[in-house]
């Protein structure tokens, strides 16, 4: 198996300005010196909303952190009339390493389809950035047992004509929709079975080197005290955490998930 470096990456979602940006980063960076964390063997990234990202790499790039950053979307787009929009040119700028795309948040409030998440992955990786491509289902597909083939045709929609050494370096992460913000956890079952499926499908869709070397996360009611039994099913590389990565201390804690197996 390759050795993928686990990535816990925090999605703040529309929750701090770019003061409490710049606080909850300094808190977590010392939450994390602390603890004499090891950036190398788990990755840690933040994902502010836009109006925060130059104080996050202000602090980032002053202070030398090892945490790394990204925004929550992308534009399809390069420049132009695209009024409100982000272009991934601007957030190159900024510093930024990775981008979500296709949160299911985007999906259900702006009408985000495949062929928009597909555009945007291009887009992000055009320019230098990692999209954190995320898929899953809701409630009522998970009700019919239809997770996998609704997922993996949101993996083919979303990876359609991506070359092979673009596909390589994308991160996926599994977020079942009713596991959201609901503290609704899945199984580590739940999430395995779902993760494992999205990286044979990238085997199938490419070949199986580069399947094992994509990293593939879990999303959905992440905590301190669930993170564990997740990262130890082997397809989940990592976690997206929504609500808890608002809380320096508690996020990282689930980047230091091996400390506290069992807990
Ligand atoms: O949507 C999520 C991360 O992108 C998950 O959010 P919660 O961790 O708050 O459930």
């Amino acid at each position: 198996m390759a050795d993928r470096t686990p990535l816990m990456a925090g999605n703040w979602k529309m929750n701090q300005d770019h003061h409490q940006a710049t606080h909850l980063v300094q808190k977590l960076a010392w939450s994390l010196k602390d603890a004499k964390h090891d950036f190398s063997a788990v990755e840690v990234a933040v994902l502010p909303p836009f109006t925060d990202l130059r104080s996050v790499q202000t602090l980032v790039d002053a202070d030398k952190l090892d945490i790394r950053y990204g925004a929550q979307d992308v534009s399809a787009h390069e420049s132009g009339a695209y009024t409100g929009e982000i272009s991934p040119v601007m957030l190159a700028k900024l510093g930024v390493t990775y981008v979500a795309v296709g949160h299911s948040e985007r999906r259900e409030y702006h009408h985000e389809d495949e062929a928009i998440v597909n555009a945007k992955i291009k887009s992000a990786f055009a320019h230098g950035i990692v999209p954190i491509l995320c898929v899953g289902e809701g409630l009522d597909v998970r009700k019919a047992g239809e997770q996998v083939p609704h997922t993996l045709a949101q993996v083919d929609g979303a990876l359609e004509g991506l070359p092979a050494e673009q596909a390589a370096q994308i991160v996926i992460a599994y977020e079942p929709v009713w596991a959201i913000g609901t503290g609704e956890v899945a199984t580590p079952e739940d999430a395995q079975e779902v993760c494992g499926a999205i990286r044979a499908r990238l085997g199938e869709l490419y070949d199986a080197p580069l399947a094992d070397g994509v990293r593939v996360l879990y999303g959905g009611s992440v905590k301190s005290g669930n993170v564990a039994a997740i990262m130890a099913q082997p397809d989940v590389d990592g976690a997206l955490v929504g609500g808890a990565s608002l809380d320096a201390e508690e996020f990282a804690k689930i980047a230091r998930f091996t400390e506290h197996a069992g807990a």
